[in-house]
């Protein structure tokens, strides 16, 4: 059963004149890693903005673990490209916002989950920091660990580490994919970076036209566990130039 799929959905916002997602249908299989690439612009947050049920489609189905999405919670994780940690709020109590809004969890509960979390993403002792005191990485571990502590299997991550600097983004992807290999989540990864999309894949998903009608799905030649010397890799390079070509066709379009 697939992770996630999408069946003939569609979606049309109310002051445009046309789907901007028409007829889509594509599948994830669980514990598998995906990055989506695409112009600027051509629908690629929409499609994790109607997945995560912020967006109603217009038409079509989606379905979490085989089970229609309309009326359920909690099915998934989302992680914006803007933390979002709430500046009044001690990172503890970011993180555990999730069990907040679900219920049931006792404060003292909340704030040990909250804090089991954290030691888990490498910042332990870290709850009652306020997020101003975090750096951008450490912001973005604790924004991890939050979507986390949404219990879910399928975690959506929109450009997660588009704002941090190139050496805390290289390391905050080794520290990604050794975090998928632990959990086994299924992820979806939103980039616009064509080398981030290669390292963390198994396969990349190509948005090649708005209005979207299809994903072409592209595997990627490259072992697991991996580490950045497979970018250099013949395979990869070529890869990495059929995709930029691909995108590049599209921005010209
Ligand atoms: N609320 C809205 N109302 C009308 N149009 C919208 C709305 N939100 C987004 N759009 C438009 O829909 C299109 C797709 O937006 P979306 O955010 O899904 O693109 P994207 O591929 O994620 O872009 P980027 O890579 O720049 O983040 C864009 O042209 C955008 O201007």
């Amino acid at each position: 059963m697939s992770a996630l799929a999408f069946e003939e959905v569609s979606y049309q916002y109310p002051s445009e004149d046309f789907d901007i997602i028409d007829r889509l249908s594509f599948q994830v299989e669980p514990g598998s890693f995906h990055c989506i690439i695409g112009a600027s612009g051509c629908g690629k947050s929409t499609i994790f903005r109607m997945t995560n049920g912020l967006l109603a489609p217009k038409g079509g189905t989606i379905r979490v673990d085989g089970t229609p999405i309309a009326g359920r919670k909690g099915y998934c994780g989302y992680m914006p490209q803007k933390d979002l940690l709430f500046p009044w709020r001690s990172v503890g109590e970011n993180v555990a916002l999730p069990l907040e809004i679900q219920g049931g969890y006792s404060r003292k509960e909340r704030r040990e989950r909250a804090e089991e979390a954290l030691a888990d993403v490498g910042l332990p002792g870290c709850g009652d920091k306020m997020p101003q005191e975090l750096s951008g990485g450490m912001r973005q571990r604790a924004a991890f660990a939050r979507t986390m502590l949404t219990g879910s299997d399928l975690l959506l991550l929109d450009e997660p580490f588009s704002a941090l600097d190139f050496l805390t983004r290289i390391s905050m992807q080794e520290w990604l994919l050794d975090q998928w290999r632990r959990h086994h989540k299924t992820i979806l990864f939103i980039t616009h970076d064509v080398e981030e999309a290669l390292f963390l894949s198994q396969s990349v998903l190509v948005v090649e036209s708005t209005p979207i009608r299809a994903l072409t799905e592209i595997p990627v030649p490259a072992s697991d566990p991996r580490d950045r010397s497979c970018l250099k890799d013949p395979a990869m390079v070529e890869l990495k130039e059929q995709l930029i070509a691909l995108l590049r066709k599209q921005v010209a379009v």
